[in-house]
């Protein structure tokens, strides 16, 4: 594509321009191939601007920058190479993307979620949903990516704007009609997802994470609440709202020019609501109450939180024009969300394992809640494995320290992708809160070690709780990354216990 037909779409303080075809763009001058545009933007530990002379030399011929002086720098240096300076180098980013891409975004209806958690899960639930009903989908989020069968790895949960139009243009490509996405707090405040036009806009819940990033919970809140106003769009024709939530006025509020589906167990002011409950230790019941009539909902899926999913993908599903029927037959057939719940065999130990990605205090409550209700008939105990990521909200930790001591019988403190902190340092942090409660507490920082303890800690009828890194298949620590699978690891020990 001609560079000044690419930048029809940029809001440029200034351009110059050059005779020059464009090809791809970059925002990563790691990446930058011979053609490219490469867009210099300035971030929180680095400033691209600082790698556009390692652009050119890759071979980029336009440089789009946040900067004055780089503009005036690649004009003077650098007159063949098309130039262009703007204010907001994410926005531009997605223009450019977009126009060179062809527009991929328009040729897809975009479901996207947000919440602090429950993202994962209801758009894996609705991306099922919508292709047990015949529909070609991407789907992109935290544990993989979907370009129709293809299923790719996720680097991010909400990857740059040039990324997701690129996954998009694939999707196409196989023939999708729909996409479901995550939208994490982080790329709404950043605005990786600069017009990416929302058709479904989903809120599945607010409590506190992120905490580093965003400082307070009024900018967490902001940044979630972005989606309903729409980042450089209008805002979503629809906007799925859980009633449960204490924040859920704040969404109304912030959904105002969208059409509202809210969803509840509890609140009776919803529209679309749950009776019949039944939470199985292998599946959960219902009946989907909704202003259209009611249907009964049977899903492989358990806990009290997958009723709040299945509901919040189920009313998604209706917004994009499934029948109650069609969503109650593909709930019967979903599969299990990796490392989400995920029970791992135990063989003839009597004893349950289950990896799950509860990394906040209000998921830990809510994980550990299950396991008591799941042990009450068999009189087991709780016994729950964690620890808190590094470089992460500290806050949250001492909070996870009270949550996971107050409902287990059993705490066994250890580390989670430590990064660049000291994990026992991290864990001393975590145990102010475990230790307001009298719930025994054992400390192992190395995780194997940490969950051969665990589960050799367990008695025949007893839930062994493996929190905070679901599907991850490494550690970060300090100095290296290395392979690490809760799963792996428990069946690892549990095969042992089995032989010996
Ligand atoms: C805090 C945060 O969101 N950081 C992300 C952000 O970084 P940044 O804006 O500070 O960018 P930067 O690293 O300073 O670099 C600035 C620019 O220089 C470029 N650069 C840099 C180096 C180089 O050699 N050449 C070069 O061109 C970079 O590509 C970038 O364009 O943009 C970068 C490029 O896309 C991301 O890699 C980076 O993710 C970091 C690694 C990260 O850990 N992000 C996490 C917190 C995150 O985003 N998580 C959420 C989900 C959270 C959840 O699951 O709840 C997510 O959506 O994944
Ligand atoms: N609706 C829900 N409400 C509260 N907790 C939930 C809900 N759904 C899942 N959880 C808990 O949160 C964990 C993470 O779930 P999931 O991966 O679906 O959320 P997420 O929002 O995508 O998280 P992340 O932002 O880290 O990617 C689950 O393992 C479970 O313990
Ligand atoms: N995706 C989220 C959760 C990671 C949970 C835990 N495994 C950690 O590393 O803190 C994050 O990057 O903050
Ligand atoms: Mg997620």
């Amino acid at each position: 594509m001609n560079w000044n037909d690419a930048c029809a779409e940029l809001t440029t303080l200034a351009s110059a321009n050059a005779a020059v075809d464009v090809n791809g763009v970059e925002y990563d001058s790691r990446r930058v191939q011979r053609g490219d545009v490469f867009v210099a933007m300035r971030g929180g530990n680095a400033d691209g601007n600082r790698y556009i002379d390692a652009a050119l030399t890759q071979g980029a011929v336009a440089i789009i920058t946040d900067s004055r002086d780089a503009f005036d720098r690649v004009r003077r240096e650098h007159p063949a190479v098309g130039a262009a300076l703007v204010q907001h180098g994410r926005r531009a980013l997605a223009e450019i993307s977009a126009s060179v891409m062809g527009h991929p975004e328009r040729r897809l209806a975009l479901s996207a979620v947000t919440g602090t958690n429950g993202k994962t899960t209801t758009a894996f639930l609705l991306e099922s949903m919508l292709r047990s009903a015949g529909r070609t989908c991407v789907l992109i989020g935290t544990v993989e990516t979907h370009v129709g069968d293809e299923v790719r790895g996720s680097p991010h949960t909400t990857p740059e704007s040039r990324d997701v139009l690129e996954i998009f243009g694939d999707g196409v490509k196989a023939g999708a009609t729909e996409a479901v996405m995550e939208m994490s707090s982080h790329a709404l405040d950043q605005e990786r997802v600069w017009r990416l036009p929302v058709d479904v806009a989903i809120f599945t819940n607010l409590t506190q994470d992120h905490l580093d990033y965003h400082g307070t919970m009024e900018n967490y809140f902001a940044a979630k609440a972005k989606l309903f106003a729409g980042v450089g769009t209008p805002p979503p024709r629809i906007a799925v709202l859980n009633a449960d939530d204490f924040h859920f006025a704040d969404f109304s509020e912030a959904a105002r020019d969208s059409r509202l589906m809210t969803y509840a167990v509890s609140n009776h002011v919803a529209e679309y609501r749950v009776e019949d409950v039944q939470i199985l230790p292998e599946e959960t019941r219902f009946r989907w109450v909704t202003p259209g009539g009611s249907v009964p909902i049977r899903s492989p899926l358990t806990g009290r939180v997958n009723v709040y999913n299945l509901l919040a993908a189920s009313c998604a599903a209706l917004a994009r024009g499934l029948t109650m029927e069609e969503i109650a037959v593909a709930a019967e057939g979903l599969k299990q969300v990796p490392g989400r719940f995920q029970v791992v065999p135990a063989g003839e130990t009597g004893i349950t394992v289950v990896v799950d990605y509860a990394h906040t205090d209000d998921a830990l409550r809510n994980l550990i809640a299950l396991a008591r209700e799941l042990v009450r008939d068999r009189g087991g105990r709780v016994i729950t494995l964690f620890g808190c990521g590094g470089d992460r909200d500290r806050t949250k930790r001492s909070k996870m320290g009270r949550a996971a001591s107050e409902g287990s019988d059993l705490v066994v403190l250890t580390s989670d992708n430590p990064r660049s902190e000291d994990p026992d340092a991290i864990i001393t942090e975590v145990l102010t809160g475990a230790r307001e409660t009298s719930t025994d507490c054992i400390v192992e920082a190395d995780r194997a070690a940490a969950i051969s303890r665990a589960i050799h800690s367990a008695k025949r009828g007893d839930i062994v709780l493996l929190a905070g890194k679901g599907h991850e298949k490494v550690q970060i620590l300090r100095e290296k990354t290395v392979p690490f699978d809760d799963v792996v690891v428990a069946a690892g020990v549990l095969k042992e216990m089995a032989c010996g």
